[in-house]
């Protein structure tokens, strides 16, 4: 491995899918398989890797608003950088990116190949450590003919491959081959792989995948829907997450419950800005992708969270859970109190919690109960809240 050891990725995304057909329904990365845009899937799968760092998507200008709502789950993980006539061109503007501030090795990945799994990756990732380019690749298997004008002449398929991405490189020797190869004038490379061959790197075959399929034609696109609706309705991975959290009482004037401030004639002591809610909240969210819990995330001892809104927690939770390809399903929160009323408040936290989780009011559940003047809570020093959520992840439960 070089010095810096980040592991980059690049997506290319800028081309216009025409052989997909349909142009009104737009380019083949945006359209939908499996109920979102073709690209997010593909982002997921990098995303949610554990190696993987920066993310570097190549758009088309025209492509700006698409790519802004499909890439919104990852803001600030993912960045794009306007692409160019080619696959090629798109892919050497993107390194040309990342070389401000080079990482050790990177990924070159087509955006419409939106099933390529963490083993695969690994196998990438594991055989461009070793200083070499690694392609992906499967033998191909049917008889191969090559249509000449004299007839069909057969061609010996022993040893070929049929090249697959994301193809791994060390980041300098494969920005300088094309760098090389934009010089020389060269713009047909097919994939990185072949301008790293042109350039005289060494790259080594890993194992592909029959599912890293390339959209390319109308039937992948349905073939790729399919699939992922297939897996989704067979076992949904359905998990549920529980959270409590308790703040005391101290002088002061108002409680922020559920994001909404209520005036009241004392105050929740805390770190931030107390809201009991929101935390329990925070907790359960993350419990559902084994997260950790909110001081995992924001230590009390960091001043940087002194007086916060906890939204931010709320909201920092529900974008691991996205990171994770998770889709919040429901939220529900009860409040324990004696005092204050939370009924009159009920629908404006209905909207906060609607606003920061991205679902709507129907799945949002807030309730309270008081403690019947039992315990601390019925003796008015401290609120509780309970929360739960439910959060749908990707593919199908484990057998
Ligand atoms: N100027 C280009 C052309 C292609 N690509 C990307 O390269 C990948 C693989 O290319 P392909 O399947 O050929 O996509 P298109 O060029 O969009 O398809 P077509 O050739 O059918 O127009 C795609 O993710 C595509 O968006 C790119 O970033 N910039
Ligand atoms: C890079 C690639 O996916 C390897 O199979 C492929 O070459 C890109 O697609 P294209 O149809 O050749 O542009």
């Amino acid at each position: 491995m070089t010095e810096n050891s980040e592991i980059a990725v690049v997506i290319v995304a800028a081309g216009r899918g025409e052989r997909a057909g349909s142009p009104e329904a737009g380019p083949k990365q945006y359209r939908t398989i499996g109920g979102e845009p073709v690209i997010r899937h593909t982002i997921r799968r990098f995303a949610g890797h554990p190696s993987i760092g920066r993310i570097i998507v190549a758009i088309h200008g025209d492509d700006i608003g698409l790519f802004e709502d499909a890439a919104a789950e990852h803001r600030g993980r993912v960045s794009a950088v306007i692409g160019g006539a080619s696959r090629q061109e798109s892919t050497l503007l993107a390194l040309r990116k990342l070389s401000a501030d080079p990482p050790g090795l990177v990924l070159i990945h087509d955006a419409v190949r939106p099933f390529a799994d963490g083993e695969l990756i690994d196998r990438v990732v594991r055989a461009a450590s070793e200083g070499q380019g690694a392609l992906p690749a499967l033998a191909v298997t049917d008889t191969l003919k090559k249509d000449m004008v004299e007839g069909l002449v057969t061609v010996d398929r022993n040893g070929l491959h049929a090249a697959q991405t994301p193809q791994g490189f060390p980041f300098a020797q494969i920005l300088a081959a094309h760098e090389a190869a934009h010089r020389s004038g060269r713009t047909d490379f097919t994939d990185d792989a072949s301008i790293a061959e042109w350039a005289g790197l060494p790259v080594r075959l890993v194992l592909g995948s029959p599912d890293n399929f390339k959209l390319t034609y109308p039937r992948d696109l349905a073939m790729a829907d399919e699939k992922l609706n297939r897996d989704r309705l067979a076992f949904p991975d359905v998990r549920t997450g529980n959270g409590y959290d308790v703040h005391a009482f101290e002088p002061g004037d108002a409680v922020f419950l559920c994001g909404v401030r209520i005036a009241h004639d004392r105050r929740l002591s805390g770190h931030s800005d107390a809201d009991v809610g929101l935390h329990a909240l925070t907790d359960a969210l993350l419990a559902t992708c084994g997260a950790g819990d909110i001081g995992t995330h924001f230590p009390p001892s960091d001043p940087q969270w002194r007086g916060a809104a906890s939204r931010i927690f709320v909201e920092h939770a529900a974008s691991i859970v996205r990171a994770r390809g998770g889709r919040i399903a429901n939220a529900d929160i009860t409040l324990i109190c004696e005092a204050p009323r939370v009924g009159p408040h009920r629908a404006a936290m209905t909207a906060e919690l609607s606003s920061m989780l991205g679902i709507s009011a129907d799945r949002i559940s807030i309730k309270a109960t008081t403690n019947e003047r039992l315990g601390f809570i019925g003796r008015e020093e401290g609120i509780a809240a309970i929360a739960t959520a439910s959060v749908v992840y990707p593919g199908s439960l484990p057998e």
